[in-house]
């Protein structure tokens, strides 16, 4: 036999097979018997946020405390010894479908767990498409995960298909043009015309022509056919009208009008209009301020006022902050065609920092570092006012429940106690608390610190 034609044995050295498995989109950890991981392939960046440096090493214990997934798959395992599948949480919001196989010694003991990790959002994506669901939270543009934006859109869900008005009040920035557009599509009307208007933006005559229309010659320079308003186009439809506060005095009685009646007469004209408008109105300013300064109607407000939603800034739901991160660096990359993933460093810090302006400037602030960023984004990528922030105090949320507030308290004292000692002996001495539960805080709440020292 020619032993030339002996060619297809292909080696493939563990060096290769690595490569390889850098290439596959689900992820896979190999975790030893101390629950420790040993391998990490590159699809773990994406689902953390992490390098696969920064999981090497690290305890499955730890990172579980940190949150980067929930639930653990280890108590399952250890009572089955078999391979099963999970769906899993992580930090980044990435819900995972996980399969582990445990390796058994010979006293049947787990030498190695390999996990593997197939992102559950592409499933969804596809069902979707095929059965017509209805669209997640996300595809609506919402990401959250805190309790306090989770009701406001149970809220959002229950009044969307009555037709009454929705004041919408919050910081700027803080998501209320994406809700009003939610309630939209949520509603009987999400067929029909949503026309959103901006009434700080345009000059006081240009807004009413753009609100009410006009008719044919009504005045010098506009269209000589005359043109339909905002109120017109958006007969039985929805229109928003935010930042609603700084309508003139003027324009509000108009409005007021419009909404008692249900008609409006165009600039110029003399014929009513009848519409059916859902109207949704935004501010970021205190509208009973207004009242009292005399540059808002009472009675305008009292219309207005019929469902009331106050969005919380950023900093007081801090779980979103997060995920947050996570979808406008995932989003940026995509857009600018990169891969950066996010050190724990600079994460802390976006964490704890008070977002004055909101998602917003959260949005730009992702952008600017996925441009501006070299490989990893970490702390030094941040800008000078989130290092000044740092040192400061933890500022701290309003806690809701009294467990909140201790543990705030608890994570704030640890902290601190931790960056002056640097050790888990000079914590508890100065706490007064036991090594083992200075040891066990300082796991829980220092994580970050002390991958630093
Ligand atoms: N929950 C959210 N998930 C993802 N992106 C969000 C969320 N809320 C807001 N955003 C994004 O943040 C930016 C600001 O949102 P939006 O314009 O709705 O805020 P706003 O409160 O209406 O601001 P303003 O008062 O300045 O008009 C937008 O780019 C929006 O897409």
């Amino acid at each position: 036999m020619d032993e030339s034609i002996n060619t297809d044995k292909v080696e493939i050295t563990g060096e290769t097979l690595k490569e390889l498995l850098d290439y596959l989109s689900d992820e896979i950890i190999i975790f030893n018997h101390n629950r420790q991981i040993i391998y990490a392939n590159k699809a773990c960046e994406k689902n953390y946020g992490l390098t696969r440096e920064m999981l090497l090493g690290k305890f499955n214990h730890d990172l579980f405390q940190k949150k980067l997934w929930t639930p653990s798959i280890y108590p399952e395992i250890d009572k089955s010894k078999k391979p099963i599948s999970i769906i899993q949480t992580t930090n980044t919001g990435a819900e995972l479908l996980t399969s582990a196989i445990p390796i058994l010694n010979d006293q049947d003991e787990v030498e190695l767990l390999i996990t593997t990790a197939k992102e559950l959002h592409d499933h969804k994506t596809v069902t979707l498409n095929t059965n017509n669901k209805t669209p997640t939270l996300e595809e609506h543009g919402i990401i959250t995960h805190s309790s306090k934006m989770q009701d406001i859109i149970a809220f959002c869900q229950k009044v969307a298909i009555t037709n009454s008005t929705i004041l919408i009040q919050g910081e700027s920035g803080t998501g209320k043009g994406v809700l009003a557009n939610y309630i939209h599509q949520i509603s009987k009307r999400k067929s029909m015309p949503y026309l959103t208007i901006n009434c700080a933006a345009i000059p006081e005559e240009l807004l009413e022509s753009e609100l009410f229309g006009y008719t044919k010659g009504a005045f010098t320079g506009a269209n000589p056919s005359g043109k339909a308003g905002l109120l017109e186009m958006g007969n039985n439809g929805t229109v928003f009208l935010d930042e609603i506060g700084d309508l003139s005095l003027s324009l509000q009685a108009k409005l007021l009008q419009v909404m008692q009646d249900k008609e409006f007469i165009p600039i110029g004209g003399n014929a009513k209009k009848k519409v059916n408008i859902r109207f949704i109105v935004a501010t970021n300013r205190n509208l009973e301020k207004l009242i009292e300064k005399g540059q808002f109607r009472e009675d305008l407000y009292y219309r207005l006022n019929v469902i009331d939603i106050t969005l919380p800034p950023l900093r007081d739901r801090k779980e979103d902050i997060i995920p947050l991160i996570y979808h406008f660096l995932h989003k940026f990359n995509e857009e600018y065609e990169s891969d950066k993933p996010i050190s724990q460093d600079a994460l802390d810090i976006l964490e704890w920092y008070s977002w004055p302006g909101n998602i917003r400037q959260l949005a730009n602030l992702m952008e600017k570092l996925v441009i501006i960023s070299d490989t990893v984004i970490d702390h030094h990528a941040l800008p000078e006012v989130f290092h000044q922030k740092k040192n400061t105090p933890i500022p701290l949320n309003q806690p809701d429940t009294l467990d909140d507030a201790v543990d705030q308290a608890k994570q704030h004292m640890i902290r601190h106690s931790f960056k002056k000692h640097r050790s888990s002996r000079k914590v508890a001495e100065d706490l007064k608390i036991s090594q083992t539960t200075a040891t066990k805080l300082i796991r829980e709440y220092c994580n970050d610190l002390r991958q630093k020292q």
